[in-house]
């Protein structure tokens, strides 16, 4: 598997050097199981995604896309190879390292994953909570102010089960980028709802992600949204199999020769 290139301003001036990458991930392998059940469920992915990038991350179902973004966010251990989020490696990481990580990353799932008793407000404070430098008395009006960014200032007293499928994932979005986190990691955000809301979703996720200066990688089967990508990664049996920034860079190579 061929790695990005990172540019070297030495070897060749024409190239700027990239910014540190948000995440870094070498000869990585993830395996399932013990003994003779051991499976091997990632097979050496090489990638790096740079602050800023929305990377989608396609392919059959089985093939390894949410095995390789619950470990980039510390969700799951990782075990051979080397997974650096965030500049903290997490392959060896204590489980004090991975909260820490957790801590910057805001999570979207295709199940909302809203607390049903707790209005919109207050599912979106939650996750300003887990930060100790935000003062509590700011966290009520910093929320309310996110939820207005989503298009919900209207609805911040409602509760899950009285909002709609898309508004419950607007909500979610909210609660992910609240604190500003520098990395969001989706998984199917779409998948819940209808083509009009999942498109005016994922929108809103480009449009705040390129606002707040957010890194996005996001995992989807919806073909309706992969143009919001800067980059689509493809991933085959457990393998990372394409990476459109590799093909482009391939040909302007070529270009240039
Ligand atoms: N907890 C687990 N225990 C054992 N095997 C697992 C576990 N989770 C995933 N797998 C296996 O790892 C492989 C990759 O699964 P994964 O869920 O990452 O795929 P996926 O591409 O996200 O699929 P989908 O699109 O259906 O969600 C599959 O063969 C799956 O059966």
């Amino acid at each position: 598997m061929q790695k990005a290139n990172k540019g070297n301003s030495k070897s060749n001036p024409k190239k700027p050097m990239l910014p540190k990458p948000v995440i870094a991930i070498q000869n990585l392998n993830h395996y399932f199981g013990q003994g003779k059940l051991r499976k091997q469920a990632l097979f050496n992915i090489n990638l790096e995604i740079y602050p800023g990038e929305i990377v989608i991350m396609t392919g059959p179902s089985g093939s390894g896309k949410t095995t390789l973004l619950t470990m980039a966010g510390g969700l799951r251990a990782a075990q051979e190879g080397s997974l650096q989020v965030l500049g903290q490696e997490l392959c060896g990481a204590t489980q004090n390292q991975l909260v820490q990580v957790r801590r910057n990353i805001g999570y979207i799932f295709q199940a909302h994953n809203l607390l049903k008793s707790l209005t919109a407000q207050q599912n979106v404070q939650m996750a300003l909570e887990l930060h100790n430098d935000i003062p509590v008395k700011d966290m009520p009006a910093l929320a309310a102010q996110m939820l207005e960014a989503v298009g919900l200032g209207h609805r911040i007293n409602y509760y899950p089960e009285d909002l709609s499928g898309g508004q419950k994932q607007r909500v979610a979005i909210a609660r992910a980028l609240v604190s500003h986190p520098k990395l969001v990691l989706a998984d199917e955000p779409t998948a819940a709802l209808d083509k009009k809301s999942g498109r005016d979703v994922v929108e809103l996720m480009q449009h705040l992600a390129k606002e707040q200066g957010c890194t996005i990688l996001m995992v989807t089967h919806d073909n309706r949204i992969l143009d919001v990508a800067d980059r689509i990664v493809h991933m085959e049996d457990g393998y990372l199999a394409s990476d459109s920034s590799l093909e482009r860079s391939n040909q302007e190579s070529l270009a240039v020769a």
